[in-house]
């Protein structure tokens, strides 16, 4: 473990309280601020909890980047987000960094209402490129004299929306930096075409060696500058081939070491100004001076609290949280269908597919950061009567919307989508929230949407949707939920059957979509509600809403997803169109970020806990 500084000569950081302070330092101090960095995101974080690795890896880089430009002037638009630690430390933040991702604290992304120096909100991957390229161009109109700047990482440089930037950026001539922090990782070992393309340029830097003193050589030839000017790229060509950044009408500049601050600084000191697109290729270690996230970069990705000292240690088995059931389940299914398929985009390790991708390798795919491709992906092996399952993150499906509609749905193709992380997810934030895909899901033409109430409802609505012939999502949360055992067997449940789980005598029925159950049970017990374990979100139990309707005086719909086109108005719209007008409530999330917070506190303050639940019936029963 590189834990280097003694506490007396910890005054550098401290005495940082914005990137002019930074500044005014000498050059050669940077190393000894970048070690400070280092140890203080270490002990911060391992006791708040949050993104380490990538932040431990971008150090160097990011004191590079204030020192160098003139931040919050220039632009510095960080990919994903992740990596920002040491950039809010920079940026005033230092003594909030205890309480990043806590309510009230700061986010652990940028945001652009927390800092003018966040110069874009992200949390979602391969955004910066295109964020930074209409930050160029409006400069480039507005005359202000910015210099812009995207930070995107090589797991982020696999997504469509970042090549799509690159592609417009070389072709506009924007006055554009992309910096690539290549550290060969994405949460997992980084995957792809592109990344192997990335590791040959850093095996072969003599060529990128080559094409500098190719450049260099005929830059001195007055007489024929011109000339040269313009067979430059030909001669450089015989030396050696052209990046893929240059064909696409970058500069290209590197591979050079992101660990060697005082050397990044002088290159990005002669990059700052130069005209066009540029992308300077920085090679970085994941987790870099803190030895076990080095050697283990996949588990110090996002870390909840642990002992420097010791490093991350293996409790006890906890119970099997939701994502530990679909891990099961795809094994199991694997075994039992061979025509099962897993597909990850880049979440082998969250979405539970490791045991999977071990055991059936022939038959997983993780993508990278591609959500569209993933989705369309599942479309085509459907066709040819696989049956793909694609574990996705709610947050992220959504990145793949118009694939789930226009390539799976309309297709009539049985994908199954296996939607972790649905509702609040908390610490995470507003950017990860999984609060929409019930309103983005339901109105999908013969999409089957279920949410499980407990982990077996869990594993039997995912047998349910393997064996349908049209397209499914099961959408279940963060985390453990109420239940124990899990089924032995695959068998399905009935489409669109809810569950009645108490009868009650109040006039009130109480029906939830999901994990919201455990709450309306105990409401319901305590008011004499009824009480019904809705399962389908599309389609609607009618029968049952049809009778609940007539025989109560007020019905109460709950899910953990924005009220605005959720589950309940599918009930309400069901309702309306027979004619039917029972009043309804409806309780789940508003039309309004939802910021990071512990999930309990969040649901709390929502009115989704027991007792804002409880005060909703009460104030109901009151009225009638
Ligand atoms: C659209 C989207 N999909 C997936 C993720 C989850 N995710 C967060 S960081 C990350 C890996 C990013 O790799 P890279 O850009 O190389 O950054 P590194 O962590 O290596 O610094 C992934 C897949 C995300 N944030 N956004
Ligand atoms: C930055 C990012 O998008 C992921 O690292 C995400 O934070 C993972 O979330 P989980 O911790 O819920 O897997
Ligand atoms: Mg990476």
């Amino acid at each position: 473990m590189t834990m280097g500084t003694h506490d007396e000569d910890k005054v550098l950081l401290s005495a940082i309280d914005d990137p002019e302070d930074l500044r005014r330092l000498p050059l050669e101090r940077l190393p000894a601020v970048a070690q400070e960095m280092r140890d203080y995101l270490v002990e911060s974080v391992s006791q708040s909890g949050g993104h380490l690795a990538a932040g431990l890896g971008a150090v160097e880089l990011t004191l590079a980047l204030h020192y160098a430009l003139d931040t919050p002037r220039d632009r510095l638009v960080w990919d994903v987000g992740h990596q920002c630690y040491a950039h809010k430390v920079l940026t005033g933040r230092r003594s909030q960094l205890p309480r990043i991702r806590q309510a009230g604290g700061p986010a652990g992304f940028p945001v652009r209402d927390e800092s003018p120096y966040d110069a874009f909100g992200v949390g979602h991957s391969s955004t910066s490129i295109s964020a930074a390229l209409g930050m160029a161009l409006a400069e480039r109109a507005g005359g202000e004299h910015r210099r812009c700047a995207a930070i995107i990482g090589d797991g982020g440089l696999s997504a469509g929306e970042a090549l799509e930037a690159l592609n417009h950026a070389g072709d506009v001539k924007a006055d554009l930096l992309v910096v690539l922090n290549d550290n060969e990782m994405s949460i997992s070992e980084n995957v792809g075409a592109l990344s192997n393309y990335l590791t040959r340029l850093l095996s072969e830097p003599l060529a990128g060696q080559l094409r500098r003193g190719a450049r260099d050589m005929l830059r001195y030839l007055p007489p024929i500058h011109e000339l040269a000017r313009r067979t430059e790229g030909h001669v450089k060509g015989l030396l050696a081939p052209a990046t893929l950044f240059e064909e696409l009408g970058f500069h290209y500049f590197g591979p050079v070491d992101g660990h060697n601050v005082e050397g990044l600084v002088r290159v990005l000191r002669n990059l700052r100004d130069q005209p066009g697109p540029r992308l300077l290729h920085v090679v970085t270690r994941k987790g870099k001076g803190y030895a076990p996230a080095e050697e283990d970069p996949i588990s110090y990705h996002g870390v909840s609290c642990f002992d420097p000292a010791r490093g991350l240690t293996k409790g006890t088995p906890a119970k099997l949280n939701y994502t530990d059931v679909f891990s099961r389940w795809i094994c199991r299914a694997a075994c039992t269908d061979e025509r099962v398929v897993a597909i990850t985009p880049a979440m082998r390790e969250g979405s539970g597919l490791v045991e999977y991708a071990r055991r059936f390798p022939e038959r997983f795919f993780d993508v990278g950061i591609a959500e569209q491709h993933a989705v369309t992906l599942a479309a085509g092996l459907a066709c040819e009567g696989a049956r793909p399952v694609v574990a996705i993150y709610s947050t992220f499906l959504q990145r793949g919307y118009d694939q789930v509609i226009h390539d799976v749905a309309l297709q009539r193709l049985p994908v199954l989508f296996a939607v972790d992380r649905a509702g609040i997810v908390g610490a995470d934030g507003a950017t990860h929230q999984g609060t929409y895909d019930l309103s983005y899901l339901r109105c999908i033409p013969d999409l089957t949407v279920m949410a499980p109430a407990d982990e077996a409802e869990c594993w039997r609505m995912l047998a349910t949707g393997l064996v349908l012939e049209g397209a499914s999502a099961v959408r279940y949360p963060r985390g453990t939920g109420p239940g124990e055992a899990l089924p032995d067997d695959m068998e399905p449940l009935p489409v669109g059957q809810a569950e009645v789980r108490r009868e009650g005598g109040s006039g009130v029925a109480l029906l939830a979509f999901g994990a919201l159950l455990p709450v309306a049970e105990a409401v319901g017990e305590e008011l004499d509600a009824t009480v019904v374990n809705m399962r389908f979100v599309k389609p609607l139990d009618e029968a049952l809403l049809r009778r609940l309707a007539g025989e109560c005086r007020h019905l109460v719909t709950l899910e953990e997803n924005v009220i605005a086109g959720g589950a309940g108005s599918g009930v309400a719209e069901y309702l309306s169109s027979i004619g039917v007008h029972t009043p309804i409530t409806h309780l789940g999330l508003p039309d309004a970020p939802v910021h990071h917070g512990a999930r309990n506190d969040i649901l709390a303050e929502h009115g989704l806990d027991r007792d804002g639940v409880r005060r909703t019936v009460q104030g109901l029963l009151q009225q009638s």
